[in-house]
């Protein structure tokens, strides 16, 4: 679990972080987004104990940063930009060192490496430098040192940012069944779609400031306002329409669609479906029309004034 209450960090005179409320429970995914220089970066080194806040508190896997922080990284694992890797080391030698720092011995040390190594498809190039790997490869392995203890917590900087999109994939399904195995995750990337397919909750921080910390589905909403939808006909089909209920606005139509917003779908989808039914269109097709977590980050950055959220 992470907790954080009024997390503040300056430099000299410099707000990076400025009264950062968040809370992320055991089995969820936080993607924290926002542009370059937002506080990404400062708030996930505050968790990970590296810097002290100006202001405020936070709790990692229920350790006090300040009071508690070689506890704090026993319980957290870090991929951060800068992956700190020993290029004349090879994979395997590096991994078996930080594996041995965590308190892993003998047999179950290898194990837990060339597992992981296996998982990420490195087991080849375990024995060559790590001066030699590509960008994606240095990646991989930076993920897995920060796996290699197991942490509850764990806290990754843009995990898929160098990679091709099958080892992307891999990345994310591993985050996926972390999730599931009751990890507490921060994911802060730029991958809007990746934050939309991984996260239960998405933080939004811009000049160190949360302007929003919601479910996607309720910052699409906030952001964008109520859903869309559309029935589609099987053919043309331009009579008038009949009455529609209350909170059905048309937004849109064409020869053999039409786009309506509703305000409260479960409620009100029912009698639409009945309204349309008996005015005897020849419906084809009724579906929410999609709409992607960037529309809503976008709108969000267009936004003078912020609107702070819990
Ligand atoms: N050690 C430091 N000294 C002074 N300023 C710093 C320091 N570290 C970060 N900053 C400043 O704090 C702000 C937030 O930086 P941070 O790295 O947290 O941003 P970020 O959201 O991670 O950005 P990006 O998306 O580009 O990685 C930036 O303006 C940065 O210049």
């Amino acid at each position: 679990m992470i907790q954080t209450e009024d997390l503040s960090k300056a430099f000299g005179e410099f707000v990076a972080v400025d009264g950062v409320n968040l809370r992320v429970e055991t089995g969820e995914v936080l993607a924290l987004l926002g542009p370059n220089g937002a506080g990404k970066t400062t708030t996930v080194r505050l968790l990970t104990s590296v810097l002290r806040p100006t202001r405020g508190r936070a709790w990692v896997a229920g350790f006090d940063v300040i009071q508690h922080p070689q506890k704090v990284r026993a319980n957290v694992g870090v991929l951060t930009e800068h992956h700190g890797l020993y290029a004349r080391m090879s994979g395997e030698e590096y991994l078996l060192f930080f594996a041995e720092l965590y308190g892993l011995k003998g047999e179950n040390s290898r194990r837990r490496v060339h597992t992981l190594l296996e998982q990420f498809g490195l087991e080849e190039a375990a024995r060559r430098r790590i001066g030699e790997y590509s960008k994606g490869m240095r990646q991989k392995l930076a993920l897995v040192r920060a796996l290699l203890h197991s942490p509850p917590v764990l806290l990754l900087d843009e995990p898929t940012s160098a990679m091709d999109p099958e080892n992307a994939r891999i990345v994310r399904e591993t985050i996926h069944s972390l999730r599931k195995a009751q990890h507490s995750i921060v994911l802060c990337t730029h991958n809007l779609t990746e934050a939309e397919a991984l996260a239960d909750r998405i933080a939004i921080i811009r000049r160190g400031r949360i302007l929003f910390n919601d479910t996607p589905e309720a910052l699409k909403r906030h952001l964008l306002g109520a859903p869309l939808y559309e029935i589609r006909f099987a053919q043309p089909w331009n009579d008038p329409l009949p009455t529609l209920p209350p909170g059905v606005e048309v937004v849109g139509r064409g020869s053999d669609w039409i786009h309506f917003r509703i305000e409260e779908p479960h409620r009100t989808n029912p009698l639409l479906l009945g309204a349309l039914t008996a005015a005897k269109m020849p419906l084809l097709t009724f579906s929410e029309l999609p709409r992607s977590l960037e529309e809503a980050y976008l709108r969000a950055m267009t936004m003078e004034e912020p609107h702070a959220m819990a």
